[in-house]
C-alpha cells in the first residue's frame, strides 16, 4: 500500500447477521483508492454499500474483515492520529434549533479550540453570508446542509466525507452545495463525495468509484471511465464512400441501422474529413457520453438498488 492515497481500502467486507440468523454482505471484497485532491464520486444504486463503506472509515462501524488507511495510517487502530484531518457529513449534525447559523458555529469553534474568524471565513465558504444571523430552523434543507459542511470545515479538514448531500434538496439547493462540492475540491481538500446519482458524479468529480451490490464495478478518473472518445451518429447519402474516407482517417466506423457510428475525440474531425472529400453530413449526435449509460452497462445484471446478497450461515 502507498501513502499518497488518501483514502485506501483493501479486500474491505461487511457483514450483517439478520434476525434469521443469516448473513446479509453489505460490502465484498473492495478496493478503494481515492487519490489526493480534486473531488472524487463514490457512486452506487441505493442499498450498494456507500453508508456502509463510509461508517467503517470513520469507525463508526466495524469491519468484517479487509483493512483500511486513511492518509495511510491504518483505521481503526489509527484513526486518533488522522481523525483530526477528516471532515464528515454523513446523518445531519445536531444544531440548536433557536440559534442562528453563525451562533451555533461559534459554539462548536469553542468547543474544539477554533477561533471565531474561522467562523466567518466557512460561512463564506459555504455561500451562508448574508444568512448567517437567522435561526437555525428558519432555514431550508439546502441551507442546513451547507450550515454542516460549513461546521465541518471548522477544523480546516484534509479530507471532507460527504454521504449523498444534495439528498432531499429542491433542484436550488442542489446546484448550491455542488458549487460548494466543486469550490472544495479545487482549493486542494480532497472530498469522497457518495451519491446515486450519475449526473451529480459526471458533473462535480474529477474521479469516481462505482459499486454495485458491495463490489467495486469500475475506478478511475471520469474521463478514463467515459473513455476519451465519442462515439457520433453520422447521417451521410453514402454509407460507402463515407466509410472508405474515415478509415483513410482512422477513425473507427460501423455501419448501424442506416447510419454510421464514428469514434473521435472531437466530432469536428468528422465533419472536416468528410467535408473535404465532399461528404456532406445530414446528421451528428454523440452516441453515448454519459456515466449513466456506462454505469448502466456495467450493473446490467445486477438489480439497481436490489439488496445485497443474502448467505444462510
Ligand atoms: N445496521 C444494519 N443492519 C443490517 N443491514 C444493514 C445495516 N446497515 C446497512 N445494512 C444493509 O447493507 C446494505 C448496504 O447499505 P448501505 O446503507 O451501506 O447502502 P448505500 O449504498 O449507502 O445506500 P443508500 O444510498 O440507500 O444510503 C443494504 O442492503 C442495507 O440494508
Amino acid at each position: 500500500m502507498t501513502t499518497d492515497l488518501v483514502i485506501e481500502t483493501s479486500g474491505l467486507r461487511k457483514e450483517f447477521r439478520n434476525r434469521r440468523g443469516g448473513t446479509r454482505v453489505a460490502v465484498q471484497d473492495l478496493d478503494l483508492a481515492v487519490p489526493a485532491g480534486g473531488v472524487h464520486g463514490f457512486l452506487g444504486p441505493n442499498g450498494s454499500g456507500k453508508t456502509t463503506t463510509i461508517r467503517m472509515l470513520l469507525g463508526l462501524a466495524r469491519a468484517t474483515s479487509g483493512s483500511m488507511r486513511l492518509f495511510g495510517a491504518e483505521v481503526p487502530r489509527a484513526l486518533p492520529e488522522v481523525i483530526g484531518r477528516v471532515g464528515a457529513v454523513v446523518e445531519s449534525p445536531k444544531f440548536v434549533p433557536n440559534f442562528s447559523g453563525r451562533r451555533n458555529l461559534q459554539l462548536l469553534a469553542g468547543t474544539i479550540g477554533v477561533p471565531d474568524a474561522r467562523v466567518d471565513a466557512v460561512l463564506e465558504t459555504v455561500s451562508l453570508e448574508g444568512r448567517e444571523g437567522d435561526r437555525y430552523k428558519g432555514y431550508s434543507l439546502g441551507m442546513k446542509q451547507r450550515l454542516a459542511i460549513a461546521a465541518t470545515l471548522l477544523k480546516e479538514p484534509d479530507l471532507l466525507i460527504l454521504d449523498e448531500p444534495t439528498n432531499g434538496l429542491d433542484p436550488a439547493g442542489i446546484r448550491e452545495i455542488r458549487e460548494t462540492i466543486r469550490g472544495l475540491g479545487e482549493s486542494g481538500v480532497t472530498v469522497l463525495l457518495s451519491s446515486h446519482i450519475l449526473a451529480e458524479v459526471q458533473q462535480v468529480c474529477t474521479s469516481a468509484t462505482i459499486i454495485g451490490n458491495g463490489r467495486l464495478l469500475a475506478s478511475g478518473t471520469v474521463d478514463e471511465l467515459l473513455g476519451s472518445s465519442t462515439t457520433y451518429r453520422v447521417v451521410v447519402p453514402d454509407r460507402a464512400a463515407a466509410t472508405a474516407v474515415l478509415n483513410r482517417a482512422r477513425l473507427p466506423v460501423q455501419a448501424v441501422d442506416g447510419a454510421l457510428h464514428v469514434e473521435a475525440d472531437n466530432p469536428a474531425l468528422i465533419t472536416s474529413e468528410l467535408g473535404q472529400s465532399g461528404i456532406w453530413l445530414s446528421e451528428l449526435a454523440p452516441v453515448r457520453a454519459d456515466l449513466e449509460s456506462y454505469f448502466l452497462e456495467l450493473t446490467a445484471g445486477e438489480s439497481l438498488g436490489a439488496h445485497a446478497e443474502e448467505v444462510a450461515s
